[in-house]
């Protein structure tokens, strides 16, 4: 159930029809008045909102009288205008407004649905201010506040670092140009040696006139840079274009290495990642194993049930490998493949840990319809150290012969 409230001011019925249906899409619940009376009266009877859409004009309050209330009342406001001169436009911008929307087309509210959604991520990202001018830095965490960043700051760039190594997954630097002990250039320069420029962008930012400061920003490893003074409107779509160049390259990288049935690994990331992981184990003479596990007659369901119901069944398996191998590193090779890395795992653990899921899932059953659908999985498993891809092999010739015996069974190869 949701309790984030959003409290839409409009007057015309067929747009807030669909500011409605946008709001509700982002999760909000939904609460109407068509005229300052009645917003002053919603708010007063206590109800919580944690966002308005504002009408710039109303019958009872044709000049941002609405707007004037909502803010006053400590509601983060987005201003929904029709008329869009430049008087009204400074006007609005000199507010504390999380944005304003003309209403010049339909995409005005394919707009505030995106604002929307993104007011709700910003809540988990972190942005690192680093600034010695205290002004400057309760400026921008004002701005930032409003669209809901956590907010982390810094007198200059020694301080950033220290941020840094607590907070290791800020997304999002804004640094100053000339502050003491260490200049946004060298901070820039140092970031970098650590995160890259998709794990966290930086945003160079000075007041001063020198043109080639921009471009010394960016061929030090800033993203992008900032003139002070700015526009906050620029400012806001510069942090927004920054935020979302990240998320696209994470979904990019969640796409290329996780399969799109199960949400596991795939192959490509598993052979990746893993073999740093086993040296590390094997320096330190901690055990491993790894296990290949597989559907018995899984071509069976498929035949008798139809494809959905054999994706069914393969999701199923993967949410209990999860649910049973949380300390582990799962990943779908393909079809009703599966390989498990069992970090800290000797061969007894791992032998009764798998033993104890292949009877799990042996004694277990998948609803479909009206009958229950039983199916079983035969499991191979290596516990010697070795590079990882002679240890999948060794697992997978223990899975053939779990098949040769008849499947539903446990076989180690070491
Ligand atoms: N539903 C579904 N089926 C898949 C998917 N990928 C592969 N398959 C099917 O999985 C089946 C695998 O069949 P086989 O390799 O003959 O294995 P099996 O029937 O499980 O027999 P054994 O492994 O010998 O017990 C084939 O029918 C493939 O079409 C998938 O993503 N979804």
């Amino acid at each position: 159930m949701t309790n984030k409230r959003l409290l839409a001011v409009e007057d015309s019925r067929p747009v807030l029809k669909l500011i409605k249906h946008v709001a509700k899409r982002a999760g909000y619940e939904v609460d109407v008045a068509e005229t300052l009376a009645q917003t002053k009266a919603l708010i007063s009877s206590g109800q919580q909102y944690e966002i308005a859409t504002v009408d710039y004009a109303l019958p009872d309050a044709p000049a941002g009288e609405a707007l004037t209330f909502t803010l006053e009342s400590g509601i983060p406001s987005i201003v929904m205008t029709g008329s869009m001169s430049d008087e009204v436009r400074d006007k609005l911008l000199s507010q504390p407004i999380v944005d304003y929307i003309p209403k010049e087309t339909t995409q005005a509210l394919n707009y505030l649905g995106k604002l929307l959604v993104r007011l709700q991520r910003n809540k988990s990202i972190k942005v690192l201010l680093v600034d010695d001018s205290k002004s400057v830095r309760t400026y921008l965490s004002s701005l930032l506040a409003r669209h809901n960043f956590i907010i982390l700051e810094a007198e200059n760039g020694v301080e950033g670092l220290s941020v840094l190594e607590q907070h290791s997954d800020v997304k999002l630097i804004i640094s100053d140009h000339q502050m003491p002990h260490m200049g946004g250039i060298r901070f820039t320069a140092e970031v970098r040696r650590k995160f890259s420029k998709d794990e966290i962008a930086i945003i160079g930012l000075s007041g001063s006139d020198a043109g080639s400061l921009s471009a010394r920003f960016i061929k030090n490893g800033a993203n992008d840079f900032l003139k002070k003074p700015f526009c906050h409107e620029e400012f806001y779509c510069r942090v927004i274009q920054n935020i979302e160049h990240l998320e696209y390259v994470e979904d990019i990288q969640r796409a290329a290495n996780t399969d799109y049935l199960t949400g596991l690994f795939n192959r490509r990331y598993f052979f990746a990642k893993i073999p740093a992981y086993i040296k590390k184990l094997e320096t330190t003479a901690h055990p491993c194993s790894v296990a290949m596990l597989d559907i018995d007659h899984f071509k069976r369901i498929n035949d008798g049930y139809g494809h959905d119901v054999g994706d069914k069944v393969i999701l199923d398996l993967a949410d209990k490998l999860k649910a049973h191998f949380n300390d582990c590193v799962i990943a779908r090779f393909g079809g009703e493949e599966f390989c498990v890395f069992m970090p800290d795992f000797d061969y007894q653990h791992a032998a009764n840990e798998l033993d104890a899921f292949r009877i799990e899932i042996s004694e277990s059953s998948i609803q479909h319809e009206d009958h229950d659908i039983d199916y079983t999985v035969s499991i191979g498993f290596v516990s010697t150290i070795d590079h990882l891809a002679a240890m999948v092999s060794r697992a997978d010739e223990g899975l053939y012969q779990a098949k040769e015996q008849g499947r539903n069974r446990l076989i180690s190869i070491e």
